[in-house]
């Protein structure tokens, strides 16, 4: 994943991975914008007055060679043409001072290079374009490299880089490409860099020149412009002299600005000169400028109105994080529930809120293993209600389900030991398995749920009703060989033998031993 720079301050840059998130760019935003407010306070004049262009003439400085000396000093003054209104990067001031990041660059690579600077003013980016093509000045300090530029331009390498960024009205999807509002009216700097290079790479792009941010920006709060591009510092700063708090940077283009000092490619040494001056600006050289510049000044009577929706922002963006967070932690145990509610509804049966066969089956088998390797009786009770088709017939289905409801619930109230499982095994046959290994005590709890039953105040319409219930249980000690159907088997062998004696009965059987008649 590649880094962009997001931020730049001196030599200490704030980086965001490509995918910025929205994090890192309100934090972004934050910072520009007090960055930006810093340049608002130099523009309304802060900064000491300078000569029209700062510079000492020291012709002879070591770094250039003979040649590049001799040229300068035959040559004069070399001319510059700038962009009279894009700081914090170069504006002129109303006294005519060439001023911003630019202009203390090239005072300093005057110092260095003895070069001697005039200022050509002008009134727009676009006339300085066409006065250094008609050669009516030598440098630009702060141009981005093009090929139509190149036509009649050298730049040297770039030496200032600043993120490019679209801004909207209001909140915007994020935009992370271009084409996805390349047909939708988007304002930019008339005669930047970007014009051409966005043309050549989206045929259809609705681009709109102006000549300043604040009247691109103007346009956008007025719908006439669907966004305005530029690059963050620029267009934060514009937002910050507007006092504007209805547009939105919504967008971060992939194209970072890559500034450098371009100089007429018809004098060559020119740029040879540039070049090596250029060559010399230091991390130490770069931060002493950008950190006047880029000076995070906060001052809440001044900044107030703009650093407060920001704020706001970023504590709505952090309640709606922490609600986010919420809102998942909820899904999820919502989903842990259900998932609990689909296991339990797996094992339960539905009319009695038994367990099922389904899950008695898996619990019988898992019972067999273990009371086979601690050589435990296991004993399993089958129970058939007597004459339960009679019961049905006679009282209707409706009070057979109800009677099995009952039956249910009275045995799981008797059988509710850790070691005993209770399940409706069909129609009106249960099964209770128990791993306790005491079979003899299980037969008394059986033989006394029986007698309970059948004393169980039931009654319908009046009429007094009475339900029995035979039971067969078989008691042994699980062998190799043996399968869950095997003791199943087994037990409603023995309940046959519980019917056949004439039902309300308990018939208990045990491995090796003759069918008992009683426990
Ligand atoms: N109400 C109700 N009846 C059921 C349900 N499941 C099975 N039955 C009834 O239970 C009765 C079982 O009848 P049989 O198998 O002949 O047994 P029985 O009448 O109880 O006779 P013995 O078992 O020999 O004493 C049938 O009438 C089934 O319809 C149920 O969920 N609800």
């Amino acid at each position: 994943m590649t880094d962009h720079v997001c931020g730049d301050r001196g030599e200490e840059r704030v980086t965001i991975p490509d995918r910025c998130g929205w994090m890192p760019m309100a934090l972004g935003w934050w910072l520009l914008l007090a960055f930006a407010q810093a340049g608002a306070s130099v523009a309304a004049g802060d900064v000491p007055d300078r000569p029209v262009v700062e510079g000492s003439a020291q012709a002879g400085s070591y770094l250039l060679t003979e040649r590049h000396r001799q040229y300068l000093i035959q040559r004069g003054p070399l001319r510059l043409c700038v962009d009279p209104d894009w700081l914090p990067f170069e504006a002129i001031n109303p006294a005519g001072v060439y001023i911003g990041i630019g202009a203390d660059f090239m005072a300093l690579l005057a110092r260095r290079g003895g070069l001697q600077l005039e200022l050509v003013p002008t009134r727009s980016w676009s006339e300085s374009l066409t006065r250094i093509r008609d050669r009516d000045c030598d440098v630009l300090p702060l141009a981005m490299k093009t090929p139509s530029r190149s036509e009649y331009l050298d730049f040297t390498r770039p030496y200032l880089e600043t993120p490019s960024v679209i801004a909207t009205l209001g909140p915007q999807p994020f935009i992370r490409d271009l084409a996805e509002v390349a047909d939708r009216p988007l304002g930019i700097m008339a005669g930047f860099s970007f014009v051409e290079i966005y043309r050549a790479r989206y045929p259809g792009i609705h681009l709109v020149e102006v000549s300043s941010y604040e009247e691109g920006l103007t346009a956008v709060m007025e719908g006439e412009l669907f966004g305005m591009l530029g690059n963050m510092a620029s267009i934060a700063y514009s937002l910050q002299r507007m006092r504007n708090t209805e547009l939105r940077i919504s967008g971060r283009l992939i194209d970072d600005s890559r500034l450098s000092m371009a100089s007429r490619n018809d004098e060559p040494v020119l740029n040879e000169i540039l070049e090596i001056l250029v060559a010399t600006i230091s991390a130490g050289d770069r931060q002493r400028v950008l950190n006047q510049w880029y000076a995070v000044r906060i001052d809440m009577d001044e900044n107030g109105p703009i650093l407060f929706p920001l704020v706001l922002v970023a504590g709505l963006l952090s309640i709606l994080l922490i609600f986010w967070a919420y809102h998942l932690y909820l899904r999820n145990s919502m989903l842990r529930q259900s998932n609990a509610r689909l296991l339990q509804q797996n094992r339960q049966d539905a009319l009695t809120g038994t367990f099922n066969r389904l899950y008695f089956d898996e619990r019988l088998q898992h019972a067999m293993a273990l009371a086979r390797r601690r050589r435990l009786k296991l004993a399993v009770a089958m129970l058939d209600l007597d004459h339960f088709k009679q019961f049905n017939d006679h009282h209707g289905h409706a009070l057979g389900d109800q009677c099995l409801r009952q039956i249910s619930g009275l045995m799981r109230d008797m059988f509710q030991r850790e070691t005993e499982t209770v399940a409706r095994y069909g129609g009106e046959e249960f099964v209770i398995l128990s791993e306790d290994g005491s079979p003899e005590q299980f037969a008394r709890r059986l033989e006394a749920f029986r007698q309970a039953l059948k004393d169980m105040p039931l009654q319908y319409e009046g009429e007094d009703i009475q339900l029995t219930v035979s039971i067969g249980l078989w008691v042994a000690v699980p062998s190799i060989g043996d399968r869950p159907a095997d003791f199943m088997r087994q037990a409603d062998d023995v309940l046959y033998e519980a019917k056949a004696a004439g039902r309300d009965c308990l018939r208990r059987r045990e491995r090796e031993e003759s069918v008992s008649t009683g426990y």
